[in-house]
């Protein structure tokens, strides 16, 4: 007789990301742009839970959970789909559900699909006792999405290439940010495709150089950080949502140091002098109009990392002859 124990099911918790400066380059052959950003991973989190079930399938809940597919173009299932063909698993039928409760905006500018992907891979790599890195679990994260690796990282960090080459940047300080939500998503590419546009008919700003955002980040002054934060995405994530100046007027005004577009919108994100400013920039902007829902959040906060386990439930027992 021999005791099948299905394994307990892993959550996950993963932040969303803000970049502090994103400096955009042309547009390559392969549609992408080359990038150097840095990423900083915020206490705004999805939890993703992974179980051994007969009906495989995603599910989701939450912020925003009635614009995300379930089926087959749910990046987490991608990611499952990813990780079972690596370890030699039927992909077609990896005998997994994925429950995912959201926080982070879906098509926010703020990597929440990109999120989920990256706390598959690491659930399920618990999941199915995988002795895989981190670094191979990120070199598969990259064939996600270009945001995918950071969130595994989490923490602060230099992205170059697509954004998917990590490189830590190393800080102990924290930093407080209010997130204003907008009230629909953009599409990343469309917002790639405007800044095209935008840099084919002008010269819309550059951010400057990343070296000073890396001095800005160890002096831990934040208002020494809130001068140098750049995204080169900002201007056509305006272009496409104008609404957007408004709202980054509004929490400049409400008492935030400094606002900028996340990514490509259209969250925008306001850094704050402490936390408690912070709790009246997001009360003021909050009652401004400017905006769906407001959110404060600190960072850096750690990756995608497994937050609880239950004990093995035995299932019957299976009898061998
Ligand atoms: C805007 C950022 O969030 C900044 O961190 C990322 O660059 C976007 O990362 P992501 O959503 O993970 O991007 P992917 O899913 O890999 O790509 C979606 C689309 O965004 C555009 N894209 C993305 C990344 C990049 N370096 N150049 C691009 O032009 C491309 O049109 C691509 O087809
Ligand atoms: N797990 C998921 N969560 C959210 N959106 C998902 C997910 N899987 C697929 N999608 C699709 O991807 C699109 C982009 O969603 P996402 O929330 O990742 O955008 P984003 O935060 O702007 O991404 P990024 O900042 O990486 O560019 C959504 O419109 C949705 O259709």
């Amino acid at each position: 007789m021999v005791l099948a124990v299905v394994p307990p099911p892993v959550t996950v918790r993963v932040p969303a990301k803000v970049n502090l400066h994103l400096a955009v380059g042309d547009v390559r052959p392969d549609g992408y742009h080359d990038l150097v950003t840095i990423f900083q991973a915020l206490s705004l989190v999805d939890e993703v839970t992974v179980a051994v079930a007969d009906e495989p399938g995603v599910e989701v809940h939450g912020e925003g959970a009635d614009q995300v597919p379930t089926g087959a173009s749910n990046l987490a299932w991608r990611a499952v789909q990813l990780l079972a063909a690596h370890v030699g698993k039927d992909a077609d039928d990896p005998k997994v559900r994925v429950v995912i409760r959201k926080a982070i905006p879906v098509a926010g500018g703020m990597a929440g699909g990109s999120a989920d992907a990256a706390a598959t891979l690491v659930g399920l790599s618990s999941l199915w006792r995988l002795d895989i890195s981190r670094d191979e679990l990120a070199g598969l994260a990259g064939k996600l999405g270009a945001d995918v690796p950071f969130a595994l990282y989490g923490g602060t960090a230099l992205g170059t290439g697509r954004g998917e080459r990590i490189v830590p940047v190393l800080g102990r300080h924290q930093f407080h940010w209010v997130l204003a939500f907008d009230r629909r998503g953009l599409s990343t590419p469309d917002v790639f495709d405007e800044l095209d546009r935008l840099r084919a008919d002008g010269d819309p700003p550059r951010v400057g150089a990343v070296e000073a955002v890396l001095e800005g980040l160890s002096s831990g002054d934040p208002r020494q950080l809130a001068l140098l934060l750049g995204n080169d995405l900002q201007a056509a994530a305006v272009s496409l949502r104008p609404n957007l100046r408004r709202t980054l007027r509004a929490g400049v005004d409400a008492g935030a140091l400094a606002g900028i577009v996340s990514g490509s919108g259209p969250t925008t994100a306001f850094l704050c002098e402490d936390a408690d400013t912070a709790v009246r920039v997001a009360a003021e902007l909050a009652g401004a109009g400017v905006c769906r829902t407001v959110r404060v959040a600190h960072g850096p906060v750690p990756g995608a990392r497994a937050i609880a386990t239950e004990e093995p439930k035995p299932t019957p027992p299976e009898v061998h002859a």
